[in-house]
């Protein structure tokens, strides 16, 4: 069975879309930060706080390479997991890779009242914002097997959205 890997930034919908994408297709579902959660035993504002970004990465890419290897989820990744090579590379290769894409200005809507996204802890979001998706997008376009525009759409419908893409995908 094939994996499908839900890639995008912040608040595009990758961890609550995963999680219902995953119950309509009956698959195992699967939160990278929560993985790394649960393997640290400390959530991810700690992680930032005590170990850096580059410490969360660390953890990133190693959670990565172990949940590819399975067969038959759907794995909400981070914002930032196609920053690093190898990540694009196994998710690539071990699954249908999901873009859910949004606008920054649903970003910052769908991210404002949650404090548990170290990145946005600032004074300023939307700059940060607009600049990580600068960096990203063409990363995220370069992995994508599926693209899906959530602006319009609620969860549920980018939900049947991506059901009808993967009968066609999967058949
Ligand atoms: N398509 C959507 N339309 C409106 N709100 C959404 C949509 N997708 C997600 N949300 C809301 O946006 C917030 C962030 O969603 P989340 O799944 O955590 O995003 P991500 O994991 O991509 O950062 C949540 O409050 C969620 O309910
Ligand atoms: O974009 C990023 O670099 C990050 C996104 C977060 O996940 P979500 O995209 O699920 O918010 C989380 O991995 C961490 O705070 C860093
Ligand atoms: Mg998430």
């Amino acid at each position: 069975m094939r994996n499908v890997f839900l890639i995008g930034p912040m608040g595009a919908g990758k961890s609550t879309i995963g999680r219902l994408l995953a119950k309509e297709l009956r698959y195992p579902f699967k939160d990278s930060d929560r993985e790394i959660e649960a393997r640290t035993g400390a959530d991810i504002p700690w992680i930032f706080d005590v170990e850096g970004e580059t410490g969360f990465r660390e953890r990133e890419e190693a959670m990565i390479a172990e949940l590819v290897q399975e067969q038959g989820i759907v794995l909400a990744t981070g914002g930032g997991v196609v920053m690093r090579e190898a990540n694009r590379r196994a998710l690539a290769d071990n699954g249908l890779v999901v873009y859910l894409r949004t606008s920054v200005d649903q970003q910052l809507q769908r991210t404002s009242k949650d404090r548990q996204r170290p990145l946005l802890q600032t004074a300023d979001p939307e700059t940060v914002l607009r600049d990580l998706m600068a960096r990203r997008d063409p990363l995220y376009r370069e992995i994508a097997h599926l693209t899906i525009d959530t602006d319009q759409r609620g969860p549920r419908v980018v939900v049947n959205t991506i059901m009808a893409q993967l009968d066609k995908e999967l058949s």
